[in-house]
């Protein structure tokens, strides 16, 4: 599914030179899940941004369903992303104006889908993470956690391929955490999404079937025996 060969990124202010990605080859089978982790600054949101074409690379390609992320034109690489990949982040990044049920709509707009198709997808969706009763509520009138489960199927209504998904849990108390890890890889299965997760949290890291460790811009793959 995704292929990247030879990705450089380079950050340059003035005299320097940022190295964020430095020769990663890295292959991310159709329907495989991997974690990534790393010290700060190792180039672990710079990876992801990549694979979500949210930015494109100095050098090197990025390849996912035989589209190079790094070199479509703009309106093709958001259609990618539209259709594609689904994103969640540690900030839940919810729109605080507007309710549950609307904030899993607006991932269905910029596809074209009709306003009852979304009314309807965007219902199913909530059921499907446990929220199908709060679907009228803001987000500051949920949980976290309850957030999270939002912003989930808010990533996953439009049916993408990947779900990309960076330091999920990562404002998350250590329950919270074990029940949307529990509901990502329901989800994950159900659907046969390629997932890809950046964690700090070495608990979630040592469980991972395949961890990718990226350190000064490099990439190191270990793939754990036991797959969880
Ligand atoms: N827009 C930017 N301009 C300049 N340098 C950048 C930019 N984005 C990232 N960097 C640098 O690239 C390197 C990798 O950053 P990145 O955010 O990918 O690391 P990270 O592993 O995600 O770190 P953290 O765990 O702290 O989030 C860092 O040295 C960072 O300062």
């Amino acid at each position: 599914m995704y292929r990247l060969s030879g990705v450089q990124k380079h950050y340059t202010k003035g005299k320097k030179t940022v190295r964020a990605l430095d020769g990663v080859d890295l292959e991310i089978p159709e329907g495989s899940r991997l974690v990534i982790q790393g010290p700060t600054g190792g180039g672990k949101s710079t990876l992801l941004q990549m694979l979500g074409g949210l930015d494109r690379p100095t050098s090197g390609t990025v390849e996912l369903a035989g589209h190079d992320l790094g070199r479509i034109s703009e309106a093709r690489l958001t259609g990618v992303r539209a259709e594609l990949i689904g994103f969640v982040f540690q900030s839940f990044n919810l729109i605080p104006t507007l309710s549950a049920q609307e904030n899993v709509e607006t991932a269905l707009a910029p596809l074209g889908v009709g306003k009852a198709e979304r009314a309807r997808r965007a219902a199913a969706a909530l059921e499907s993470v446990g929220l199908g009763e709060r679907s009228g509520h803001s987000p500051a009138e949920l949980s976290g956690g309850q957030q999270q489960r939002v912003a989930i199927a808010r990533a996953l209504v439009k049916e993408p391929k990947v779900l990309l998904a960076d330091e999920p849990t990562g404002n998350l108390d250590e329950e919270t955490r074990d029940d949307i890890m529990l509901l990502l890889d329901d989800l994950q299965r159900e659907h046969g999404l390629t997932f890809v997760m950046v964690t700090h949290d070495t608990a979630l890291a040592a469980k991972a079937p395949r961890l990718a460790t990226i350190r000064s811009g490099k990439v190191t793959v270990r793939e754990s025996q036991r797959a969880s």
